[in-house]
This record gives C-alpha cells, structure tokens and sequence, in this order.
C-alpha cells in the first residue's frame, strides 16, 4: 500500500502489433483513485477495434482491456464507496452521481472524467502506468490487461463477493451492454419482433435481453454460421445468413415479417449493416439501435424518408445502464439464475495467451475468451 508495484502488463506499443508481455510499473492510486489487482479479464471486439488503429481516440503505448473484475489493493484519500479486500468490476462508463448526465435519468453517459480517459489519462492528467520509464496510457479507464491497475473511483463499483470473477467480468462489457440495448435503449415490448445483426457477446445478450421483453420472433443474422446454435439457446427464434440471398437482406426480412420488424439491432460496428437494419424496420414505428463501433472516418447514411416514414435511429454506450447503480444488480440477476454469463464463455486461457484470445475473436472462434491473470 502506498507503494509502487511491479507485475506483467500486456503492453500494446503499436496498431495492428501483437499485445507484448512486459513488466511494468504500477504508481500507487492518488486521491479519488483506486488500485485494484485484476484477476480476470475478457478481451471485447472494441479491444481489437482500438488496437487495429481505427479508432480515433486511439493511443500507444497503452495497456488495453476493459471487461475485468478483481480485487481492491489500496485505495486513495477520499474514496468511500470501496475498500482493500472488497471484489470490483471497472467500468468504462463511470456513474459520478453529480455532473448533469448523471443527473439526467435519460442518460448513463457521464461526462465527469470522459476528457481524460479519452485522452489516455487519469483525471489529474497523468498515467500511473510505466514500463522502462516510460509512461503507458490507461485505456477506457480501466486498463484491465494488467495484474494490477488504477481506476478513478467513479469507475469502480463493489460486487457480491460470492460472485465468480471469472464469469461476471462479462459484466463490464459485453453483455451488460447487450441486455441493456434491448431494455433500456430500445425498450423491446411483449409480443414484438426483433432483428439482430452479429451475433458475438454483444448480440446475443441483446437477444437474451429480447428474450427477457417477451419478444415474440427474434431473429439472428450472421455470416458466420456457426455462431446460429448458440443464437438459439440464447433466445433467437431463427438465424439467417446474408450471403444466402440474392437480394439485400432488408428486403428479405420485410418480406418475411408482414413489412419489417419493431426492433432491430446492429451489433457489428459495419456502417452498410446499419442502414440494412433500419431499413429493414417496419414504416411507422420501428426502432433500429445502433451498439457497433464503427471506424474513423466512417459515417452512416440512408435517405431521410425511412425517417419521415416513422423508423427510428437510436444508439446505446453500455446498453443505457448506469453504472454503478446497475451492476451489482446484474451480479445478482446471474447469482439468481436470471440472466446467462457462463454460456458466453467459450475459451478460458491463460493472461499469457492474450494474443491467441484475440485471434480466436478474429476468426470467429470465439464469443468471450477470459483469461487467467
Ligand atoms: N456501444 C457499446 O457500448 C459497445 C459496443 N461494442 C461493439 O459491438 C460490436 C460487437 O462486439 P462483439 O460482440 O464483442 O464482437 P464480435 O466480433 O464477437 O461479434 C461480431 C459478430 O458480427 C458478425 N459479423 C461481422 N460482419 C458481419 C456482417 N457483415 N453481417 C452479419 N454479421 C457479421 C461476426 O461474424 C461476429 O459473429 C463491436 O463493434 C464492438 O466494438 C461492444 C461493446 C459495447
Ligand atoms: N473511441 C471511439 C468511441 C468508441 C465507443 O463508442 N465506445 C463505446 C463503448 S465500446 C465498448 O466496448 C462507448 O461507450 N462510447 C461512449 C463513449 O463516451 O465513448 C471513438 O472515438 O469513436
Ligand atoms: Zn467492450
Ligand atoms: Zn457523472
């Protein structure tokens, strides 16, 4: 405590380079900060978006990862809300409690710190991360592919300590996002028909948040096959694959659905897949969301008609949860058998085998591969 501590990082020095285990240097937490030894973590398609050099808040060296769970070290002057021993989840969308977002029940984005983990740094402006001497950036604010991190406390949120670790850091990400898209984004009602476009974590959880809306006909597209079985124990009703047409597979699903579906989500980050998904909503009341990150320098387009024609365009960023308030909820919905995480798990390796994790969510091998720190 108070101390610097040396462990492994998995280092990204540059895009598109394979992640380099390194040892580095762990600056104790500061005030409102909070150390914490991470003792799982998943690696989420947003982790390969960054380290691919599409994403433009993208910045080297960094120490990536933001679906983890572990166990506070120490903690910084002023930080109340958690102490050393307790079992936490980082959380890329901090909760503060008191900026205007915060305040706002429309919204989870809270805006307190957004600035600094933008730019790769704890809120005072400086890393708490070196290697060699050199400082790393932090990453979404919890740089979980490490043995031991520091988060702003507002991005830190205690859990049931019964809880596995090794299952609920899905939570972080992922999944959380996902079932979140489904009821609190979009709001999926009982009875409704649903389209989901991608099915890795983040479209099936949104499936299995249908499922929970009482959906009536949920329907998987994917060009990987292979992902169709696992679609349906997570509530699709139907799978399809897009190469199997000769037509654009919006006009397949109005065709099939008695003009287009009430909800559709895009979970992919592909621009072309979004425009197929609100387009592929029915005239007059159906909602597409947006959860794909898609990126630099990519834009969406459709013609405004499908607007004026009473489809609607939405977006989420953690599936709408607010953070803090919602996560131990979610911990608790899986201890109680309501919400599914072990199914999501499809790899469980080693922290050293980090680049294969990555590799298997590149060839579609995988759903979440966590790995052992
Ligand atoms: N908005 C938010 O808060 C969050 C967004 N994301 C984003 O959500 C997206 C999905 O993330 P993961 O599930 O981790 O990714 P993933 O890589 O595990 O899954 C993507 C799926 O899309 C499929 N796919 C790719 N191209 C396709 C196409 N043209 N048509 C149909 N299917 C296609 C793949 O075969 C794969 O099954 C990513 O863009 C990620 O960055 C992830 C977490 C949170
Ligand atoms: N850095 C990117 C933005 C990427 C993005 O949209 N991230 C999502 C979470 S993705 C998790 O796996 C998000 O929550 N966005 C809201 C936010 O405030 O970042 C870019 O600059 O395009
Ligand atoms: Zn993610
Ligand atoms: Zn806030």
């Amino acid at each position: 405590m108070g101390k610097i501590i040396t462990c492994k990082a998995a280092v990204a020095w540059g895009p598109k380079e394979d992640l380099k285990f390194e040892t580095i240097e762990v600056a104790p937490p500061k005030a409102h900060e909070v150390r914490i030894k991470i003792l799982f973590t998943a690696v989420c398609h947003t982790d390969g978006y960054t380290l691919s050099g599409q994403d433009p808040e993208g910045i080297f060296p960094v120490v990536l990862g933001h679906e983890g769970a572990g166990v506070v070290e120490s903690i910084g002057e002023g930080v109340t809300h958690v102490q050393p021993g307790d079992h936490v989840i980082p959380l890329y969308t901090p909760q503060c409690y008191e900026c205007k977002f915060c305040k706002n029940p429309k919204t989870n984005l809270c805006s307190k710190i957004r600035y600094f983990q933008g730019k790769g740094v704890m809120p005072d402006g400086s890393s708490r991360f070196s290697c060699n001497g050199k400082p790393l950036f932090h990453f979404m604010g919890c740089s979980t592919f490490s043995e031991y991190t520091v988060c702003a406390d507002i991005s830190v949120v205690k859990i049931d300590n019964k809880a596995p670790l090794d299952k609920v850091c899905l939570l972080g990400c992922g999944v959380s996002t996902g079932y979140g898209a489904a009821l609190n984004t979009a709001k999926v009602e009982p009875g409704s028909t649903c389209a989901i476009f991608g099915l890795g974590a983040v479209g099936l959880a949104v499936a299995m948040g249908c499922k929970a809306a009482g959906a009536s006909r949920i329907i998987g597209i994917d060009l990987n096959e292979s992902k169709f079985l696992i679609a349906t124990k997570f509530g699709c009703t139907e799978c399809i694959n897009p190469k199997k047409y000769d037509k654009p597979i919006q006009d397949v699903l109005i065709e099939t659905t008695d003009g287009g579906l009430d909800y559709t989500f895009e979970c992919i980050g592909n621009v072309e897949v979004m425009r197929s998904a609100l387009e592929a909503c029915h005239k007059g009341w159906g909602v597409s969301t947006i959860v794909g990150v898609a990126g630099a320098g990519q834009e969406i387009k459709t013609r405004p008609f499908q607007l004026v024609t009473g489809r609607v365009w939405k977006g989420t960023a953690f599936g709408g949860w607010k953070s803090r308030d919602s996560v131990p909820k979610l911990v608790d919905q899986y201890l109680n058998n309501k919400l599914m995480l072990d199914d999501f798990v499809t790899q469980e390796l080693n922290f050293k085998d980090i680049n294969q994790a990555f590799h298997l969510m590149h060839i579609g091998e995988s759903i979440r591969a966590v790995l052992k720190m």
